[in-house]
């Protein structure tokens, strides 16, 4: 589908192959990111990381994430990772199942806070925490299709900053800077803690420390900040959005909720301890849910777009450059033909069953295509897994009841956006047994 908005030629793709074909093979061409005037140009954004193009700087980024996420170098945020699943499960534990999402979204911060600078976010009102959030509110608005009409006639970006009606230009001035100053603070408190000697390692410390001339450019302490400033933003929403959408899918569906726990007890209730990430090749069934959710409720579910570099033909039709190609990755993994019953979940679709055509992986799908694929994917698998199955060792979730002790069907309902995140249902959430609270409150005294 292809179609012009606010002065953009947009091509939407609904096949994977046909995604495969443009954003992977003719790589080259579509590597690029829509640069609009407003969210981009006017506030000097050009080496934020999901404006810049695809130039050399932008595959220092690369290489530096690569470096990082890479699926051997993500092991070493396992421990990370196990200790912070079994802190949300803790947290849950003290919490109203009001607060729920509250938990899970605290949780996502905190790791991306901590891999990303070595920084511990207090529980409540955390200033770096605030600093980000602030930092996604300005970018968003600033980059609101159909809010700046200098987007949609990019001449204006020439009026004088004086000029009546021109006031979009001394806001772009100051948000630019603003921006930038926000993700300033916390790669200089990361170099300060790192000369202080108190450095936990983290994604900066270890980059800032790295002694590779290859890398040593004269802004090379700007790129690592780029670099590691762009894990909050990339990072966060996607993985609260998917343990979200775990959550819903257990309270909706108990007979796969205990099918999940069944496993996880068989791996680990013998020797009566939490699960860890070297369970995972033990636990085909939890693969299946991860795999459902993110097929289900894919958390970026048109990706984000990729722009043409030069002009193009594919099967006869004219692609000008600067045409912003999004993936449907929702359309992709709601496919009839792929996915009988698209809007059931069911993660037995993914075992194998003799007789019966293999569906598709959908993380071949989830995490977008080609040179701008999302470089956090195995961080995030490991993530979600040890979330799930920790999760699942301690708690229960069930739908709760009305006044008159009736059943709560929940909705799903979505918030639109780059990220879609469900929105707050009723549930309940309670230890499984006194044991496994004690697990989980003995685990968090030695690990304090
Ligand atoms: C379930 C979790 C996640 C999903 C579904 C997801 C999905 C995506 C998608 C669809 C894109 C755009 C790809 C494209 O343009 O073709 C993307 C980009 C990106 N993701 Fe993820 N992501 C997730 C988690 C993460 C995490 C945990 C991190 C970092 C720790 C991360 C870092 C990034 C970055 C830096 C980009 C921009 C890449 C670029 O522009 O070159 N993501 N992600």
């Amino acid at each position: 589908m292809s179609f012009h908005i606010l002065g953009r030629r947009v091509v939407i793709i609904d096949k994977p192959s046909v995604a495969e074909d443009l954003l992977t093979r003719r790589a080259l061409i579509y590597s690029d990111r829509h640069f609009p005037p407003m969210g981009g140009e006017l506030m000097k954004r050009e080496h934020n990381m999901f404006y810049i193009a695809y130039n050399d700087r932008f595959k220092t980024y690369r290489r530096l994430l690569h470096r990082e996420f890479n699926p051997s170098a993500v092991k070493n945020f396992w421990s990370t990772q196990q200790s912070e699943a079994r802190s949300l499960v803790s947290n849950i534990c003290q919490a109203d199942s009001e607060n729920l999402f509250v938990c899970v979204q605290r949780a996502a911060a905190s790791l991306i806070m901590k891999i990303s600078f070595g920084y511990t976010i207090d529980n409540d009102n955390d200033h770096f925490v605030f600093l980000a959030e602030s930092s996604l509110k300005l970018a968003y608005l600033a980059g609101a299709p159909g809010r700046w009409l200098v987007d949609s006639f990019p001449i204006l970006r020439f009026l004088p900053d004086w000029f009546p009606g021109a006031d979009f230009k001394r806001k772009a001035k100051i948000w630019g800077r603003k921006l930038d100053n926000l993700s300033i603070e916390p790669h200089h408190w990361a170099q300060k803690q790192m000369v202080s000697g108190t450095a936990e390692p983290s994604f900066t410390s270890r980059l800032l420390n790295l002694d590779d001339e290859r890398e040593r450019s004269p802004d090379y302490d700007d790129i690592v900040r780029h670099t590691a400033g762009s894990l909050y933003a990339a990072g966060v929403d996607t993985l609260a959005a998917s343990m979200k959408v775990f959550f819903y899918a257990m309270t909706c569906n108990p007979e796969i909720q205990r099918k999940a726990q069944e496993e996880v007890d068989s791996v680990t209730s013998a020797e009566r301890r939490l699960p860890t990430l070297e369970d995972r090749a033990s636990m085909p069934y939890l693969e299946c849910i991860l795999k459902e959710v993110l097929r289900w409720a894919p958390p970026a579910p048109m990706g984000l777009a990729h722009c043409s570099s030069s002009d193009d033909v594919y099967k006869g039709y004219f692609i000008p450059a600067k045409t912003s190609v999004y993936a449907n990755i929702w359309a992709m993994t709601h496919d009839e033909d792929e996915y009988p019953d698209p809007y059931l979940f069911n993660p037995d679709r993914f075992l194998a069953k003799e007789g019966e055509r293999q569906q598709k992986d959908p993380r071949g799908l989830v995490y977008g295509f080609g040179r701008r694929l999302c470089p956090g994917s195995h961080f995030a698998e490991f993530y979600l897994f040890i979330q799930m199955a920790t999760c699942l060792a301690i708690l229960d979730v069930f739908k709760d009841v009305d006044c008159n002790g009736v059943c709560i069907d929940p909705k799903a309902e979505f918030s639109t956006g780059l990220t879609t995140h469900m929105a707050p249902f009723p549930c309940i959430v309670k230890p499984r047994s006194r044991d496994s609270l004690a697990m989980i409150q003995n685990d968090h005294i030695a690990s304090c």
